[in-house]
């Protein structure tokens, strides 16, 4: 159904309420409603001259009977409903006071971040199920370690708590060279509970199980959609330097991007960076979570989040120093 409000986008507070064993809190919007019948996170339109903050207090009020006393920005999304464009400026609610009822008849339940994916929620909120799951940062292989150094680099790298997502990125070496190693590095990447994105073709990275594929601009360009036979949960990623790659990762329902060069970096010194600014709205014109890429390191976390980025990538900067180092 649609609504009779005339803003285009229509502005909405969206809350993901988190509680202490990291389950979010998910209710059932009424059958006659927009996107009716569907599981939501809890929140609603903001009101003209209404603050995000005004409105997601007033919300959570009104719909659970809650306070929330400590909130961060997770992500803000447009999405193109085929009878209305909605902004959804989502936050992340750590601390509240109350115990949240259903005060408009409707159903509560307490899920994990891992069965989100199995609910039925509009469209729209895809990305945000993405940004839960998601790290703070994201490793990427530097080409010049041989099979051997990137064996030892992710044995020694996978036991650290922060290192939950890496790309194999390793252009030097041919496709049978690339193949074995994809093989090994996931059998490692396994074992830690780590997912590997393979920077390679999207039917190898489906074909060896891989949790995902990471497609540079020739393999974006190429993109027509998603092979059949993948997993619902089989990452889609993209490497965005500009709007018109931006626009092409929108088009190909990327599950996240990263966007580069954000600073001066080592390993491309002729790219002009972008800076913060850019970064931010590029971030702004993306349907998925955003991460900054070039002369990042785990400090410039809190400048990504506050850029509207999910976090950082890196080739040298974000892995963990390796003894053998
Ligand atoms: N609250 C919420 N809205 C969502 C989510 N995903 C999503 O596409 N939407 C859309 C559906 C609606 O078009 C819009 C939210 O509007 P709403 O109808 O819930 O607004 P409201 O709570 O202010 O309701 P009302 O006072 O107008 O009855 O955003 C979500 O996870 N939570
Ligand atoms: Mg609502």
């Amino acid at each position: 159904m649609a609504t009779c409000d005339d803003r285009s986008p229509l502005p909405v507070v969206v809350a993901v309420i988190m509680d202490d064993q990291g389950r979010c809190l998910i209710t059932r919007r009424p059958q006659d409603v927009h996107q009716g019948g569907r599981w939501e996170f809890p929140g609603g339109k903001r009101e003209p001259g209404e603050s995000r903050d005004q409105a997601l207090t007033r919300e959570l009020a009104e719909e659970l009977g809650i306070t929330p006393l400590s909130h961060e920005p997770l992500i803000c999304l447009t999405h193109d409903y085929p009878d209305l464009q909605v902004h959804l400026d989502v936050v992340r609610v750590t601390d509240f006071q109350g115990t949240p009822q259903g005060l408009e008849g409707q159903p509560l339940k307490w899920v994990p971040v891992q069965a989100l994916d199995a609910r039925n929620f509009p469209k729209a909120n895809r990305p945000i199920i993405r940004a839960l799951s998601l790290p703070d940062r994201y490793l990427i292989t530097p080409d010049h370690w041989d099979p051997e150094q990137l064996r030892v680099h992710l044995e020694c790298s996978l036991g650290d708590p922060a290192v939950s997502l890496v790309q194999l990125r390793a252009p030097q070496l041919d496709a049978g060279a690339y193949a074995a190693l994809a093989e090994d590095a996931l059998a490692l990447c396994r074992r830690q509970g780590v997912r590997l994105m393979l920077n390679a073709d999207p039917a190898l990275a489906r074909d060896l199980g891989a949790d995902g594929v990471h497609l540079n601009h020739q393999r974006l360009c190429d993109w027509r959609g998603r092979p059949s036979g993948l997993a619902s949960d089989f990452l889609v990623a993209a490497s965005v330097h500009d709007e018109v790659s931006m626009t092409q990762a929108r088009q190909a329902g990327c599950d996240f991007v990263v966007v580069s060069p954000v600073a001066p970096t080592r390993t491309h010194p002729g790219a002009a960076p972008l800076g913060w600014t850019r970064f931010a709205s590029l971030a702004d014109q993306a349907a998925c979570p955003v991460y900054a890429l070039g002369g990042m390191t785990p400090e410039d976390i809190p400048r990504a989040r506050a850029h509207g980025g999910q976090g950082v990538a890196g080739i040298r900067g974000v892995w963990p120093a390796c003894s053998s180092d």
